[in-house]
């Protein structure tokens, strides 16, 4: 087929994905455009984290097509695929550091891997990355069971940012924290993508994040893509999980709470 609009950085056609007799998703098409955040949500066990895990290749699909860059995954070479992920960084839902390693030196990890810095160079950008996550010298020296999950949270994305990525994966990354906590991630989340211009395919739980910082949300249900748009669209869609999902008690329509931004 022809190329894409260049606007287009993840392009998923007729997605399916299963394990066994379970099929999680039936046939998922969407676009990931540059420089948007894009929140995907759904039921617990709807299929989120396995929709991006097989996105990033950790998950075989059964049918349908990933392209990401202009490149189909199917036809990339080892060699390919190796340049397409250094272009992509990814924040596991616990953050998934290296016990063993202090911040800095998770953050150091993947330019250790692919970059051929010197000491003195490896530590400079790694402190900067540690600094634009709010990540100060002392803390940047504590091992990851020395720091709460919110800094957890931070080093985690200092490291997903170490190779300067154009895409960044979030697994729920504002699970675990306190909402004032949640707000900061969300707020830390928004500025980078402005000043770095990323793009960001985020799955959340957390409706703050996807009223505060979300361009377009998907909605998952039913193994399928049933809602995709703006917020607005969100709260004036019909569909009953939609409903229930963003109007229903626990949101903030629910909730007699006006909608507000931080
Ligand atoms: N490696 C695997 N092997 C077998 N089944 C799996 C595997 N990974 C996920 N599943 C199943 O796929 C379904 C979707 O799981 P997934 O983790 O994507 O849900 P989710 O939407 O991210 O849920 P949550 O919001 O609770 O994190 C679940 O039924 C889960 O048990």
């Amino acid at each position: 087929m022809g190329s894409s609009p260049e606007q287009s950085v993840i392009r998923v056609r007729d997605l399916v994905v299963g394990f066994g007799d379970q099929t999680v998703l039936d046939g998922v098409s969407f676009d990931v455009r540059r420089g948007e955040i894009l929140g995907i949500v759904g039921a617990s066990g709807g299929g989120k984290s396995v929709l991006l895990r097989t996105i990033i290749g950790l998950i075989r699909k059964r049918r349908g097509s990933i392209t990401v860059f202009d490149m189909d995954l199917d036809r990339a070479s080892p060699q390919d695929m190796q340049a397409v992920e250094r272009r992509w960084g990814i924040l596991f839902q616990q953050g998934a550091l290296f016990s063993s390693l202090t911040a800095q030196e998770n953050v150091q990890f993947p330019m250790r891997e692919h970059l051929d810095l010197s000491m003195t160079l490896l530590e400079e950008v790694s402190a900067a990355k540690l600094e634009m996550v709010g990540i100060g010298p002392s803390d940047a020296r504590k091992l990851p069971a020395e720091l709460s999950g919110g800094m957890v949270k931070r080093v985690a994305l200092a490291r997903a940012l170490a190779l300067d990525p154009e895409i960044v994966f979030l697994d729920e990354p504002t699970s675990g924290l306190d909402p004032i906590a949640a707000g900061e991630f969300d707020s830390l989340i928004a500025t980078l993508q402005q000043t770095l211009g990323l793009t960001v395919f985020m799955v959340t739980h957390d409706l703050d994040s996807l009223h505060a910082v979300c361009n377009r949300i998907i909605v998952l249900a039913d193994r399928k893509i049933v809602a995709a748009g703006p917020i607005a669209a969100m709260l004036s869609s019909e569909h009953p999980w939609v409903k229930a999902y963003f109007r229903g008690k626990r949101s903030r329509e629910g909730a007699g709470t006006s909608v507000a931004t931080h």
